[in-house]
């Protein structure tokens, strides 16, 4: 069958994805973008949008039982119903997903429901969920495929039917307790929310700390903030064997000997990229040791006129860079054809936010990472009940953290664990784009009373560090 021919073809609608091909078709390119099942892709469907709503969801729980202390009477008996919280749940995630595939369909587009795979370079036959098939080939293509949860390969994991990221968001009963595995992103935010709404959690991590990527200080705080609201830590701890009993019972055998046991299991121990079986390389895209997408710093995978993005291509797990990835792509496709100067993708500065409570958002170099580049670092340290803020919503915990350059008084990054940091973060980071060193940031005039007016305070002398 001769392919459809087209300026752009979309493997894959995720956020860098769906984000160009809506870009291209509204400027009158030939476009088509291919997706098996989530319309919006990943973020909306399972991932930030569904956690983050049901998240608030913890956090209104959690201000209701507080109520008295905010003046309000006749709000005693608070609780989670797990009915109300899905169908929630469902109605921003469908409102979100409708208003997607409207936004494709006005783009001018050709949105195609359906599985593909490569057969020839640049070219894929798609299966339509109807049962038939089309073939399409692109003058440029974009993979943008994306990730699902790793289950690796743990004695008895794979027959003791445990939860995922995914089937946490369908669960029609809550387990009375739960073990979680992996002290990364996922299982921080899942352990905290469900902690919150009653659940007893157990978080099992291989590592000697959570969140391995921080700064020790402050991954032992969110360690500490975890333990005082109830939650097991077992650190520094691999599980090497599930069993589910009769009644239903899990136990994870950990590395140190010990054992646990829970009503239910989660597994959140990374994502892998769902790269194979589809071809890839049989078109000359290849796929590291892990099963990315190989690309270059331009996002140009091995084959000529491929190109890819998003968690699939390596770029950090996290929307906001996909939608970067979708900036990049779009100058180098323009580059290619002449058009204004090409990207790259290398020193992207990429804040993220755990949405645990209190909140970390972090920002550049950890202090860490700041001392083994050689900086000679200043730290800043507050905490966050001293931002009058924190005070007037009741929400006192954690600290702001931000590394400095010691001679130039540059900011090298942040972590800001504390109400609203996912905000302030943001402010920084502007100051970080703009280089703006940390005077600007402290005698910048900011609303009284705000989260990020705590900026002001942090570089003030009481709290920077010799
Ligand atoms: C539980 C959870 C919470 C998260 N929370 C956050 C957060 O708060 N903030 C944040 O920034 N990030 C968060 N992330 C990470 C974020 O979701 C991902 O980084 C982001 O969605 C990656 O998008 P992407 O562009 O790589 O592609 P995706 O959105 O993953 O899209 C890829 C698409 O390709 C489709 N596809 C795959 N194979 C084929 C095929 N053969 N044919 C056709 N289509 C195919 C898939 O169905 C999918 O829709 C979270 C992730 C998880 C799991
Ligand atoms: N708020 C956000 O931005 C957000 C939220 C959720 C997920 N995400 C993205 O999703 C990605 C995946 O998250 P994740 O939490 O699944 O992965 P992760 O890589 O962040 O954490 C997995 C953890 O599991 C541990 N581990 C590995 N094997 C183990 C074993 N056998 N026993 C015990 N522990 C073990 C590791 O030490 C690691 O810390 C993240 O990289 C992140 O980018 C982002």
């Amino acid at each position: 069958m001769e392919p459809e021919e087209f300026d752009l073809l979309v493997v894959g609608g995720g956020k860098a994805g769906k984000s160009l091909a809506m870009d291209l078709a509204k400027s009158g390119q030939k476009v088509a973008m291919v997706e098996r099942a989530m319309i919006g892709g990943t973020c909306i469907n399972v991932a930030c949008i569904p956690t983050k709503t049901i998240i608030h969801s913890g956090r209104v729980l959690e201000t209701v039982r507080r109520a008295a202390e905010f003046g309000v009477a006749g709000a005693e008996h608070p609780r989670m119903d797990i009915d109300l919280l899905r169908h929630h749940k469902e109605d921003v995630v469908g409102t979100m997903v409708a208003g997607q595939e409207k936004l494709f369909v006005g783009s001018g587009m050709d949105f195609i429901l359906g599985e593909a795979k490569f057969v020839a370079p640049k070219t894929v036959e798609v299966s339509l969920n109807d049962g038939s098939t089309r073939t399409l080939r692109g003058t440029d293509v974009v993979i943008n495929l994306g990730t699902e949860p790793a289950l690796p390969n743990i004695e008895g994991l794979a027959e003791s039917s445990v939860q995922t990221s995914n089937t946490m968001l369908h669960l029609e009963q809550l387990p009375a307790s739960i073990v979680i595995l992996g002290g990364g992103y996922i299982g921080c935010e899942f352990a905290d929310l469900l902690n919150t709404i009653g659940v007893q959690v157990t978080v099992v991590q291989r590592a000697g700390q959570l969140l391995p990527r921080e700064d020790a200080d402050v991954a032992e705080a969110v360690a500490k903030d975890f333990t005082d609201a109830g939650i097991t830590l077992k650190l520094g701890a691999s599980a090497e064997k599930i069993e589910r009993a009769d009644d239903g019972t899990v136990s994870v055998g950990l590395s140190t000997g010990e054992s646990v046991s829970a009503e239910d299991v989660l597994v959140a121990l990374g994502r892998r990229p769902v790269t194979h079986g589809i071809g890839l390389g049989d078109v000359g895209v290849e796929l590291t040791e892990k099963g990315l997408i190989r690309v270059d710093e331009r996002l140009h995978t091995t084959a000529d006129g491929v190109w890819a993005a998003g968690d699939a291509a390596g770029s950090p797990q996290f929307t906001h860079a996909s939608y970067d990835d979708y900036r990049i792509l779009k100058a180098n496709l323009a580059a290619a054809r002449g058009e204004g100067q090409p990207r790259s993708a290398a020193g992207r500065l990429i804040p993220y936010t755990v949405f645990s409570t209190p909140e970390l958002a972090r920002v550049g170099l950890t202090e860490q990472q700041a001392r083994e580049a050689g900086h000679d670092v200043r730290i800043a340290r507050m905490p966050v009940s001293a931002i009058p803020r924190a005070r007037t919503v009741g929400q006192l915990a954690g600290e702001w953290k931000a590394v400095l350059e010691r001679e130039t008084g540059k900011i090298l990054g942040a972590a800001l664990r504390g109400v609203d940091a996912s905000e302030a973060i943001a402010v920084l980071q502007m100051a970080m784009i703009g280089r703006l060193d940390y005077t600007a940031v402290r005698d910048a005039v900011i609303t009284h009373p705000t989260v990020s007016e705590g900026l002001n305070l942090l570089f003030t002398p009481a709290w920077l560090e010799d």
